[in-house]
């Protein structure tokens, strides 16, 4: 495909989302109604896309086509090139749009933040200060990272089995035995690295929230809230515990049993029947439902789906997690709350919820994370029983 059929394909995608598609089914009903497209093409599409709905306000909120115009002004590409009409590029501007490409927008601060106004108080409350460059940071693409699984080897074996697939990586700042990808992210999956299970996708912002729980050697953890048991790979690889990964929908752990083989870890799967009747857990990690408001940059149409009634129901939720985890922890165990949200709703105010509803419960560390260039925004908080 040319770069303005790609533009037209991301015109098309864009105009399927501004129509109420989500973001993923709109790309895959392309890709599947478009096999002329190869991988490279289908990757250009999707990047633009994404570029676009991560600033969709910012760049005017209107039509595929006109986000698309607003996104080539913006990156400085040539407009004319890419909206040219020959073979399948967009047609050529119009008068009008040349005239309204000139014209500035008019923007609210949500809008030049790229937040919708609904969330833009709460936004500022959560955030502060910081607010308006932490919606800024989430304009932005954000970085693959990867975790070596130490069961497998060594960062210095990861990052040689990575380069013979041509996937170059340097350590990150902070989290140890974290990878940043600098080159070809988009070959991890197929790499031998990737499927020997000696590195895994996941954000730094995760495996560093892996990282501060102090388990003890022979400690049984339970990754209550385990979805694809990221977090419980994580524990394993990372500590001498027995893990343990339970979900209220136990068919988003269907790939663990796999994904724990491929990283030479054994994690057992409960049912969420007869939990309470189990013994007691060690460490209890809720990585709790949310917004996910700290990786909006790797699913940006996430941002204007949300509405206020979305956040009131995960916060109870949240709520409800906190309260089912808590008797599972054993005499002297910490139960750690965590989500992927900035939003002090979901965070310390949920917390704040359930220690006064269970006074026996105080915080011993609480830790919030910021999207940044080194990864998403995290919230973790420890609880022990007085
Ligand atoms: C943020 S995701 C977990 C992500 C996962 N830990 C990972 O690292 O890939 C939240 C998960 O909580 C689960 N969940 C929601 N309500 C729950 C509840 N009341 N009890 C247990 N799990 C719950 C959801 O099914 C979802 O898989």
């Amino acid at each position: 495909m040319t770069p303005g059929a790609r533009v037209a394909a991301a015109i098309a995608v864009l105009d399927q989302i501004q129509g109420g598609a989500a973001a993923e089914q709109a790309l895959t009903a392309w890709a599947r109604g478009s096999r002329f497209a190869g991988s490279k093409d289908r990757a250009a599409v999707r990047d633009h896309v994404f570029d676009v709905l991560r600033a969709k306000r910012s760049l005017g909120d209107g039509t595929g086509r006109d986000l698309m115009q607003r996104l080539a002004q913006r990156e400085g590409w040539i407009i004319e090139d890419l909206f040219s009409g020959d073979g399948h590029a967009p047609d050529p501007l119009t008068p009008q749009e040349i005239d309204a490409l000139a014209a500035p927008l008019a923007l609210s601060d949500a809008a030049r933040c790229d937040l919708p106004d609904w969330l833009w108080p709460l936004w500022q409350d959560s955030l502060g200060d910081r607010a308006e460059t932490v919606a800024k940071v989430q304009q932005g693409r954000a970085d693959v990272f990867l975790r070596v699984n130490m069961r497998r080897g060594s960062v210095a074996e990861a990052v040689n089995t990575l380069a013979k697939d041509d996937v170059s990586v340097v350590a990150h700042p902070t989290v140890a035995g974290c990878l940043r990808v600098v080159a070809n992210p988009r070959r991890v999956k197929t790499s031998a690295a990737y499927l020997s299970g000696l590195v895994e996708l996941q954000d730094a912002a995760s495996q560093e929230a892996v990282r501060r729980v102090a388990v003890p050697d022979g400690a049984r953890v339970l990754d209550y809230c385990a979805g694809g048991g990221g977090k419980a790979l994580g524990f394993a690889d990372l500590y001498q515990a027995k893990v343990f990964a339970h979900d209220i929908a136990p068919q988003r752990m269907r790939d663990l049993p796999a994904r724990a083989a491929r990283a030479g870890v054994t994690i057992t799967t409960l049912a969420s029947d007869g939990l309470g009747a189990l013994p007691k857990f060690d460490v209890v990690f809720c990585d709790a439902p949310c917004t996910g408001s700290g990786t909006w940059r790797r699913a940006p149409d996430a941002k204007w789906r949300l509405m206020s009634k979305d956040l009131a129901a995960v916060m109870q939720s949240q709520g409800e997690v906190l309260a089912c985890a808590a008797p599972l922890v054993a005499q002297g165990g910490q139960l750690v709350y965590a989500t992927c949200s900035i939003l002090a709703d979901e965070n310390t105010e949920t917390v704040k919820t359930f220690c006064n509803a269970y006074p026996e419960w105080h915080i011993v560390e609480e830790n919030q994370r910021l999207p940044d260039a080194d990864g998403d925004g995290f919230y973790t908080c420890t609880l022990h029983r007085r």
